[in-house]
């Protein structure tokens, strides 16, 4: 996918790009230990601006350690990041925000004692630089008219889908140029599936790269320009996201029976 051609900024990016070379996200050689186990051994890949890329793999395989590591949240031991030509390894999680990286973590994490709004308000309060509070809460009342009609409710009597909507809000309202969704389909019903991967869908084509961490690997990988297999914290595979459905391998590496 694409970015629109009414969204100016991401067309500049892509013209960038163009004449650099240089992807949006590079991620080279990236490890990462808890203790003495190793979740991510050189584990490398890109994203193009403007693209959507998807990590997939079996449970344990290092997916999300790895997307902690690009948002600052967890800090490398080895391997590089460079985000928009610049070298951010190890730049903590909020100077991250602040460069137009957000990260939707996997189970959600709202304020759940906090209403809606004051858990969007929390979130566009983070960044400085890129900050238009009023215009990111108009834009993401817009985008989720359920979250505008609840907004004083707390939010930890949302409904799970209506919670996943509440966290993809507060990350588009730091005003991300990469978005990060780490596992966003997780526990919701086939409908509400279908609504986040269309709403993925449509915040690409106004121009947001969206890095995607997925168990849904058909959707997924449907929706995915690149996709990238990971195994024991090494990617094993990629390819385009329609290659990769039609790759008997990828499934079974998936279901971890290869
Ligand atoms: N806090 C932790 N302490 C110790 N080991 C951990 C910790 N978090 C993850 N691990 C281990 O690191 C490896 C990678 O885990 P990670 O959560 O990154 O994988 P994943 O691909 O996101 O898995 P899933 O799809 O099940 O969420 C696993 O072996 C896991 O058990």
């Amino acid at each position: 996918m694409t970015a629109a051609s009414s969204s100016s900024a991401p067309e500049t990016e892509a013209a960038t790009e163009a004449a650099t070379g240089a992807p949006l996200l590079e991620v080279r050689g990236l490890a990462y230990d808890y203790g003495r186990v190793t979740a991510v051994q050189d584990c490398g890949f890109e994203a193009a601006a403007g693209g959507v890329v998807a990590l997939i793999g079996g449970n344990g395989a290092g997916k999300t350690t790895t997307v902690q590591c690009v948002a600052g949240a967890l800090r490398p031991r080895a391997g590089t990041i460079r985000f928009d030509g610049r070298d951010i390894t190890g730049l903590p999680a909020h100077e991250a925000v602040e460069l137009g990286l957000a990260l939707v973590p996997e189970g959600r994490q709202v304020f759940q004692q906090l209403t809606v709004h004051e858990n969007l308000l929390v979130a566009g309060r983070v960044q400085r630089a890129r900050a238009d509070l009023s215009a990111n809460l108009d834009k993401v009342y817009t985008l989720f008219p359920r979250l505008k009609e609840r907004r004083a409710q707390n939010a930890g009597s949302l409904s799970g889908g209506e919670q996943q909507m509440l966290a993809i809000g507060r990350g588009l309202m730091t005003g991300p140029r990469l978005l990060i969704l780490d596992e966003p389909s997780l526990g919701l019903s086939p409908i509400l599936v279908t609504t986040i991967f269309r709403l993925i869908g449509a915040l690409n084509a106004e121009g947001i790269t969206i890095l995607i961490v997925e168990q849904n690997l058909h959707q997924t990988l449907t929706m995915a320009d690149h996709a990238y297999v990971l195994e024991k914290g090494r990617v094993v595979r990629s390819g385009g996201g329609r290659e990769l459905l039609d790759d008997p391998a990828v499934k079974a590496a998936y279901l971890g029976v290869a």
